[in-house]
């Protein structure tokens, strides 16, 4: 498999706060990659550094194979990158389908004409489309969240996002939603996932990296990671056994 993504000892700081310390990994295009973590490890930071709104001190990123390190926000958007937000970002006062419209035409360079039946197409594949013509302000959570993750792919991205898309939704939600981002991982969008709900990253992903502190603690097969007594120790807390 061909890396989509690669970071090459990508450094942050904000004062003493070190969000990302050296951190090098790579994605694979077709692989899902959960990333989980302790509140504050830098998770949120390192999609801030993938998509350009935060600017790393050192280090470098590549995207199908380009040197994207300088690249703006806006330009590695349109190279295929896309991400859904931990607190939903809607229009709340637009449709549902004008939301997908706005995300379809500018952050996915569509026309109009060309992104309408896009549009219908991604709204059936997040389960929205009945709710087209709803207000975003009046989704129920598990809406917003489906939302987010429609207008996400309304950008065409090769490479999808998802910061915390499950928190806050009950476990019937939860199983639902954790259906559809398998389904769209099936149609062959690479996913990077951050979430705290780990059962469902389970799931759905190939690969899981731990971090923690700015630091990959772990990387590799899910359930081996999550079986490690150094990631029961550093992220769940629990004391293992020598
Ligand atoms: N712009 C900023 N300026 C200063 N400190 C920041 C900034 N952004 C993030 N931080 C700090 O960096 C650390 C990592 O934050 P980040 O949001 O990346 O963590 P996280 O792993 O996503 O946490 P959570 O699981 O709680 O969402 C935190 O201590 C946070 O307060």
């Amino acid at each position: 498999m061909a890396a989509l993504l690669q970071l090459e000892k990508v450094t942050k700081s904000f004062g003493a706060v070190t969000v990302a310390d050296a951190m090098s990994f790579e994605v694979n295009a077709g692989e899902a990659l959960g990333v989980i973590g302790p509140n504050g490890a830098g998770k949120t930071s390192m999609f801030n550094l993938i998509t350009g709104t935060l600017a790393p001190d050192s280090g470098k990123l590549l995207f199908e194979d380009v040197d994207i390190t300088n690249t703006s926000a806006a330009k590695r958007c349109r190279a295929g990158m896309a991400r859904s937000f931990q607190v939903p970002q809607p229009f709340s006062g637009l449709t549902v389908f004008e939301n997908a419209m706005i995300a379809a035409t500018q952050a996915g360079g569509m026309s109009s004409r060309a992104a309408e039946s896009f549009c219908i197409d991604v709204l059936h594949q997040t389960e929205l489309l009945d709710r087209a013509n709803t207000l975003a302000g009046g989704l129920t959570l598990l809406g917003r969240k489906r939302l987010e993750l429609t207008r996400a792919l309304c950008a065409r991205p090769s490479l999808l996002m998802l910061d915390e898309i499950a928190g806050g939704l009950t476990e019937a939600e939860c199983t639902s939603l954790v259906q559809t981002i398998k389904d769209i991982h099936g149609r062959g969008v690479t996913i990077i996932w951050i979430e705290h709900v780990v059962h469902a990253l389970l799931a759905v992903v190939d690969k899981l990296m731990v971090i923690d502190f700015g630091r990959k603690i772990a990387e590799g097969e899910p359930r081996a990671i999550m079986e490690s007594p150094e990631v029961q120790e550093i992220y769940l807390g629990i004391e293992v056994d020598a």
